[in-house]
C-alpha cells in the first residue's frame, strides 16, 4: 500500500477508498453519538441544509461547531455529547472540516471516517480491503493539522503493521494547534475534556462508513 495524504484543497480526482480524519472534533463526537444510541448521522452540506432537514424532521437532532446556536440542538464537543440519549436518533452534523472532507469524496468506493477513538476498526476494515489505492483526507488546516496527520500516519502504519506503537502519535495530536485551542477554551462550544476524549486510542471498536443515501450522505457503524 502506498497512501496518499491529501487536504480538501488537494483533491482532484475520485479516490478508491478514502479515510476522511477529523481527531478535533468532528470523527470523535459522531464516534460518540453512535456510542450514545444514533441510529445514523447525515452530514449536511451547509448551515441552511441542516436547518431545513431539521424543519421536515423536528425529531432529528442538529449538531454544528462553534458556539450553540439557534436551530441546532447540540454543539462539536464528545464531551458534552457523552450524557446525551441517542438511542434511535438520526443526527445531522456540520462542521468546518470534517463533514466537508467526506462530502469531498462522496465518490469514492469505500469512504470511512476516523479518528483515534476508533482507528483498529478502521485500519482493520482498510487491511481486509486490501486495497492499494488508499487516500487519507487531512482534513484540518487545509492539510496541515497536525492531529489528523498523526492519526492518519497511525492508521496507514497500523493497517500493514497492527503491533505499531501508538505514543509518538499520539503526543503530536496532544501537542496540535487544536489541541491548545480547545484546552485553552478558544474554540467555542467545547468542554475541557474534549481533549483527552478526542486522544482516546480505539475507544469504540466499530468504524464508521459513510455512503450516498437518495440526495443524503449518511455516517453509519460498520465491522
Ligand atoms: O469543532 C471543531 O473543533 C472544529 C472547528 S474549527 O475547524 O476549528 O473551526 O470543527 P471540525 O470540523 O470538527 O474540525
Ligand atoms: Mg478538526
Amino acid at each position: 500500500m502506498d497512501p496518499r495524504f491529501l487536504g480538501i484543497p488537494e483533491l482532484t480526482d475520485v479516490p478508491s477508498v478514502a479515510v476522511v480524519v477529523d481527531v478535533m472534533r468532528a470523527y470523535t463526537v459522531a464516534a460518540w453519538a453512535f456510542a450514545q444510541g444514533a441510529e445514523k448521522i447525515v452530514l449536511a452540506e451547509s448551515l441552511d441544509d441542516a436547518r431545513s432537514l431539521k424543519a421536515r424532521h423536528p425529531d432529528w437532532v442538529t449538531l454544528k461547531d462553534g458556539p450553540p446556536s439557534p436551530g441546532f440542538d447540540a454543539v462539536n464537543s464528545p464531551a458534552l455529547l457523552r450524557s446525551t440519549d441517542l438511542t434511535g436518533r438520526t443526527v445531522v452534523q456540520k462542521t468546518t472540516a470534517g463533514t466537508v472532507g467526506a462530502l469531498a469524496v462522496k465518490d469514492a468506493s469505500l469512504v470511512l471516517c476516523a479518528s483515534f477513538v476508533v482507528a483498529e476498526a478502521t485500519a482493520r476494515v482498510v487491511r481486509t480491503r486490501a486495497s492499494d489505492d488508499v487516500t487519507f483526507v487531512i482534513t484540518g488546516e487545509e492539510g496541515r493539522a497536525e492531529e489528523d496527520l498523526a492519526c492518519a500516519h497511525y492508521i496507514a502504519r497500523r493497517i500493514t503493521e497492527p503491533s505499531t506503537d501508538p505514543t509518538d502519535y499520539l503526543e503530536r495530536a496532544a501537542n496540535s494547534a487544536a489541541a491548545a485551542e480547545l484546552s485553552q477554551g478558544v474554540r467555542e462550544g467545547s468542554h475541557p475534556d474534549d481533549v483527552p476524549l478526542c486522544l482516546e486510542l480505539d475507544r469504540f471498536p466499530f468504524a464508521m462508513r459513510a455512503t450516498q443515501e437518495d440526495t443524503l450522505m449518511i455516517l453509519r457503524p460498520y465491522t
